[in-house]
């Protein structure tokens, strides 16, 4: 038996940051996806370990069933229908378990996500052997939420082989789970994220898990209806960071300059709101177009100096800044910041040849430019389609 399961990855169009004190974000899938497939295997293969491969990062984790029920004292059943969060002392038990796996020095970040990944196995299958395979077609740490694509796939995976659902296994091709399992899937996701983001607002594996696009404030999403095209310029400035340590230098301003930090947080939340409102009315026609476009530049760059505020920019989305001002593009950084991605706004009526001038540009810079589809379907998952 075995499920595959895909998660895209996404864009905040403004509201960083802000959402994980309490202020309004907006935020769209992109058709950039981490898969995750589960495999059990039979019992003539006498195999009995739990294992993970992160097939394009060639890396693969592997402990015995043995030994993962030994290291939680065999504490009991499982319950995939009641997302629960992962308890200091756990915490500690999974820490064991994945120091004893080897990660490259270089590539220790991945010691949240491997920790994600057995918290959300165990609780919702339990100890059973198996083989779980995942690839993404995200930078990982770079703002486009690679860490919620990989919890939402992951839960997905997990959920869509546990007794408690009932699922159409003959289907062919992709398919959508209903309300209630999106909803089961995205909470559990929520907690994966826990561990990897220390204290995230949720829009991430929200948007991972829906799709199209969200408003996002304290927990609670709206489907918007989008009525413009919007075209991004995606730029990885390919400077490593890490959210966790972002989401907390954050809190650690806020602690520090509460009133200050509270206006900041105001004024990102009427940007946002803004924004959603601009998205959602109705052009009727090419002039008005480019007058919405001219609203969305303008309050993306009033959240790109609010982002700077929070202490979250950096020299390279600095100089991707400068570099499509000179074509006189708006560009804010998406996600958490410190290096990561940044989008640019690409107007409908912006020629192809200068599109081809700014990314040369920018890729000269050392950046990589890329043009996602924004906006499609969130969760999916396939009995037929191997890994
Ligand atoms: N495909 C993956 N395999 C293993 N871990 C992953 C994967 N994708 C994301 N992660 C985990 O998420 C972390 C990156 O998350 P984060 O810092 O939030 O950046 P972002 O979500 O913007 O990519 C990685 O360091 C790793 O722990
Ligand atoms: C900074 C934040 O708003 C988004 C983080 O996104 P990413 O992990 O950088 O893709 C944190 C959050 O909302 O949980
Ligand atoms: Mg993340």
């Amino acid at each position: 038996m075995e499920v595959r399961a895909r998660a895209p990855g996404k864009i905040i169009l403004a509201g960083e940051h802000a959402v994980v004190h309490g202020s309004t974000a907006v935020a769209a899938s992109i058709d950039l996806y981490t898969y995750a497939s589960l495999h059990f295997p039979s019992p003539s293969d006498n195999d009995n370990t739990l294992k993970l491969q992160l097939k394009d990062l060639d890396l693969e984790f592997s402990w015995t069933v043995q030994r993962i029920k030994d290291a939680f004292c065999d504490r009991g059943g499982c319950n995939a229908s009641s997302p629960t969060s992962c308890s200091p002392e756990t915490i500690k038990i999974i820490a064991a378990l994945v120091e004893e796996q080897y990660i490259p020095e270089a590539k220790i970040g991945l010691a949240a996500g491997v920790t994600a990944f057995l918290w959300l196995y165990t609780s919702i299958q339990g100890y059973k052997p198996a083989k779980v395979i995942v690839t993404s077609e995200l930078p990982l740490g770079s703002g486009l939420g690679s860490s919620a694509a990989f919890c939402v796939s992951l839960s997905a995976a997990f959920i869509a082989l546990s007794d408690s659902v009932n699922l159409d296994f003959n289907h062919q091709g992709w398919l959508m789970f209903g309300e209630s399992k999106l909803e089961l899937v995205n909470k559990w996701a929520f907690e994966g994220e826990k561990l990897i983001h220390g204290k995230p607002s949720g829009i991430d594996n929200t948007v991972s898990t829906f799709g199209n696009m969200i408003k996002f404030r304290s927990g609670a999403l709206t489907r918007m209806k989008s009525n413009m095209q919007l075209k991004m310029l995606i730029t990885n400035t390919k400077v490593g960071r890490n959210t966790k340590a972002l989401v907390a230098s954050v809190s650690e301003r806020t602690f520090r300059h509460p009133d200050a930090m509270t206006a900041v947080f105001t004024a990102v939340d009427s940007i946002s709101n803004k924004l959603a409102t601009i998205i959602e009315s109705p052009a009727s026609d090419e002039c008005a177009i480019t007058e919405k476009e001219v609203l969305v530049e303008e309050l993306m760059e009033m959240n790109q100096g609010l982002l700077q505020c929070m202490g979250v920019s950096h020299a390279s989305i600095e100089t991707v800044i400068r570099t499509t001002l000179k074509y006189k593009l708006a560009t804010k950084l998406t996600g958490a910041g410190g290096g990561g991605c940044v989008l640019t706004l690409l107007p409908t009526i912006l020629s192809g040849k200068i599109v081809d001038n700014v990314i040369a540009e920018l890729e000269s810079c050392g950046f990589q430019c890329l043009i996602a589809g924004i906006g499609g379907n969130g969760l999916e998952i396939c009995f037929g389609c191997s890994a």
